[in-house]
């Protein structure tokens, strides 16, 4: 897996969000993506995923050029190669926690019960399944998140702000269910987040700024 960005430049109109965004993740990595509220952290993330579209630079995954694409050409890649961990769960409210984690795997064609009961126990959600959402805490909620983004094996996880609005101890086992999982399946993750306690644990954290992105050694 490679996820090459390079000089990446974003308008919402006339107003800029980012510019001159480069970034080279390879497979395995962890990096973390921290920087103020309202810098284009979930714009880049969306990016990234081929969700939302840029004025210059190119994003590159696995040597594809995301602009190249066409959207059904986006969608198959977005689902073989990659997991998303959105900011608000988007779990579908009307599906059991089952068939929620169950969903990438029926987009593929490739429906496995066990795998998806494996995915569960993995994030701590077993005996679960047959719950609705709305039976659920938040904590489980963004695990049901977790499961979901992983359970095709995918190279690349995106993951926004997935430990928001959850108390410490929580989001810690969250980290720990993200992290053990992507390790595991040597897949690489891009996190983006405000907790210092999550970016802590990438490999390496940058900074965005609306000059680009840089080294942020020290997440304190
Ligand atoms: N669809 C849109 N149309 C116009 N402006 C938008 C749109 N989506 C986001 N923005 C603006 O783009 C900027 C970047 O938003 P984004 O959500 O990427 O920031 P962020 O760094 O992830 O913020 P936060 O940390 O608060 O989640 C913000 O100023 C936001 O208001």
């Amino acid at each position: 897996m490679s996820l090459i960005i390079q000089n990446l430049s974003k308008h919402y109109g006339s107003v800029p969000v980012f510019r001159n965004v480069s970034l080279h993740v390879q497979t395995g990595e962890f990096v973390a993506i921290v920087g103020e509220s309202g810098v284009g952290k979930s714009t880049l993330l969306n990016c990234m995923a081929g969700l939302d579209s840029w004025d210059s630079g190119s994003v590159l995954l696995d040597g594809l050029d995301l602009s190249t694409q066409s959207d059904d050409q986006l969608a198959r890649l977005r689902r073989e190669k990659t997991g998303f961990v959105f900011q608000a769960f988007h779990v579908l409210p009307h599906l059991s926690v089952s068939q929620n984690v169950a969903l990438p795997l029926m987009l593929l064609g490739q429906l496995d019960e066990a795998r998806v009961q494996t995915m569960l126990t993995e994030v701590g959600l077993e005996g679960l399944g047959e719950r609705l959402p709305q039976q659920l805490s938040g904590g489980q909620l963004q695990r049901v998140a977790i499961a979901r983004a992983l359970v095709h094996r995918p190279m690349l996880l995106l993951a926004d702000e997935p430990t928001g609005n959850l108390d410490p101890r929580t989001a810690e086992r969250v980290m720990d269910a993200l992290v053990s999982q992507t390790r595991a399946h040597g897949a690489a993750m891009v996190l983006v987040t405000h907790s210092v306690a999550a970016a802590a644990r990438a490999d390496r954290r940058l900074l965005l700024t609306a000059d680009g992105l840089l080294d942020h050694a020290d997440p304190a």
